[in-house]
């Protein structure tokens, strides 16, 4: 990897509870010290993000995206489709944080600040489900609901994940769902179908613990019936880190699987909801290049 000599940030001012802003003037002033050319650009919208990448992706060395899942989601969509794609880095801004977590960042943004210094890059697994790349998860059924409830309740943070999950298993709609990959195929009724890319999910390692972000695979999770056992269940294995074991959970591990669904539903993919299935999602490994910080105890 070549050195790292020009720096773009990228900040979302909306995000979370806007530390970034307050502490801007002493982020670039400290990047400035390391690297001999720092810009930053305030994006207004989400809209701005792929015109303002595919401009500055040729310049810069290495992208900070600064900002919540949303921007991170953002700015990894802008990035994956490139043939040329910087190096790239989350300082995390807003409440749950999922993907910069799962890299072993700081969740304090200057103590991240200072994880990016070091520059320690690492080659990331990207998710890719032909409209859109994620980084932490693609999901269908309970999982949108319950993070529409998260992005409700953001001063709840992470526990409201866990209570907007238990109060939506109730109400949870089975649907029909046809699973095929090379690993593994299943055909029948579910109320959830996720697919993990990096161990979190709403700020929590809920449901695939010990996911790896390099190892070129998903780690696939059917929830067939929302019962209390089977829940129980996903928490011992969560604490055990090992895979779920019910009669109503089914795990699986694959590098590609095609979903169809009867009716098609909305796809919630890295907390985003703007797709439906069918989908085809294919890993593609090592995809990005991603500075990381206490990263070898998170996967
Ligand atoms: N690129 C962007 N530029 C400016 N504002 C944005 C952008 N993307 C989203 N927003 C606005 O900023 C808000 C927060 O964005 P984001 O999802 O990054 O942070 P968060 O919701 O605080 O964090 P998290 O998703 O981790 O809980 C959004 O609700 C939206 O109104």
């Amino acid at each position: 990897m070549s050195q790292i000599l020009s720096v773009a940030l990228v900040v979302n001012p909306n995000a979370g509870k806007q530390k970034i802003i307050e502490e801007l003037d002493h982020i670039e002033e400290t990047l400035l010290k390391h690297f001999q050319k720092v810009e930053t650009f305030q994006t207004k919208g989400p809209e701005e993000v792929d015109d303002l990448i595919d401009s500055i992706h040729q310049t810069y060395d290495l992208i900070i995206g600064a900002g919540g899942d949303g921007t991170i989601y953002q700015l990894a969509n802008a990035l994956s489709r490139l043939n040329h794609r910087p190096v790239f880095a989350v300082l995390p801004g807003g409440t749950a944080n999922d993907f910069s977590r799962a890299l072993g960042m700081s969740q304090d943004p200057l103590e991240a600040l200072d994880q990016i210094i070091q520059c320690h890059i690492e080659p990331i697994d990207i998710g890719y489900d032909g409209d859109q790349y994620f980084l932490n998860f693609w999901g269908i059924g309970l999982i949108t609901t319950v993070s529409q409830q998260v992005n409700n309740k953001d001063s709840l943070g992470r526990l409201s994940y866990y209570l907007s999950t238990l109060q939506n298993m109730k109400e949870a709609k089975p649907f029909h769902v046809k699973i095929e990959s090379d690993e593994f195929h299943f055909d029948g009724e579910a109320v959830m179908v996720l697919v993990g890319n990096s161990p979190f999910t709403g700020g929590v390692r809920a449901f695939f613990p010990s996911n790896n972000l390099q190892d070129g695979t998903f780690d696939v999770l059917i929830i067939k019936q929302s019962t209390m056992p089977s829940f129980i269940e996903m928490f011992r294995s969560r604490l055990q880190q090992a895979p779920p074991e019910h009669e109503d959970l089914v795990y699986g591990q694959a590098k590609k699987i095609r979903v169809v669904t009867e009716p098609n539903l909305e796809i919630d993919c890295d907390g985003e909801r703007r797709f439906t299935t069918p989908s085809t999602i294919v890993n593609l490994p090592q995809h990005l290049q991603l500075v990381v910080g206490d990263f070898k105890s998170q996967t």
